[in-house]
């Protein structure tokens, strides 16, 4: 950790409700070689990862829609988002972490899968960094329906389509998550439909 440009770093507690929120007041030493102070809230929920999963023989893609209080609250109408599946790493490694939300979301047990990206989410305001993967999923892997834990009230919609529809919805303008967008585009570029 290199922190020539820091120094006096100190936290104050403001939630820990459910995850962690702190101030965090510190001295920046910017470009000039001026010292300033700043302030920066730091919302901590720990990492997480997301899998686009694709099936060759079909040509489709499986994502997820369900309710995000957050997006309801900024301009998303009735506040549910089509995304990739994705979830929280609790503290598992990211592919077990992966394979795991695959079979709690949408219902198959996939074995292997690629990672493809690692970044920040919201480098502003929260400290979670992203685990990006790919992962190919056959007819033969489903084990249930998926839709998430029902006792932490997670209410997932499974879409399995076409992935020609889903590049449709994306240059539509109907796809709002940055990760799914990333997942989406990565299909696109790396031709991942065709590649062996
Ligand atoms: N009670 C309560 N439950 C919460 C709260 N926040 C989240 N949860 C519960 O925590 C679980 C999170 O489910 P996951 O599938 O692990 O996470 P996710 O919400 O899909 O998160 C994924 O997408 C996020 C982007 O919106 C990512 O930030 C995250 O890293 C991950 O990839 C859900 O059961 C949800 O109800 C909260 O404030 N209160
Ligand atoms: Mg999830």
């Amino acid at each position: 950790m290199n922190t020539e440009h820091l120094k006096n770093i100190k936290n104050e507690l403001l939630s820990d409700n459910y995850y962690i929120l702190k101030k965090y007041v510190f001295d920046y030493k910017m470009k000039s070689g001026n010292w300033v102070t700043q302030m920066r809230e730091v919302y901590n929920r720990g990492d997480g990862a997301g899998i686009l999963l694709y099936n060759k023989l079909k040509k489709t893609v499986i994502l997820v829609k369900q309710f995000r209080m957050p997006t309801f609250l900024n301009d998303n109408n009735d506040g549910f988002l089509v995304e990739i599946c994705a979830g929280m790493l609790d503290k598992d490694h990211p592919e077990a972490c992966i394979i795991r939300e695959t079979e709690e979301e949408v219902g198959y047990r996939i074995k292997e899968v690629k990672k493809v990206y690692e970044a920040y989410s919201s480098p502003g305001v929260m400290t979670e960094k992203m685990h990006f993967f790919i992962g190919e999923y056959t007819d033969n892997m489903k084990v249930s329906e998926g839709g998430g834990i029902d006792t932490e009230h997670e209410d997932i919609e499974v879409l399995e389509i076409p992935f020609t529809e889903a590049i449709k919805m994306l240059e539509n303008g109907l796809i709002h998550d940055t990760r799914t967008i990333v997942l989406l585009q990565y299909a696109q570029i790396y031709n991942i439909f065709d590649a062996s």
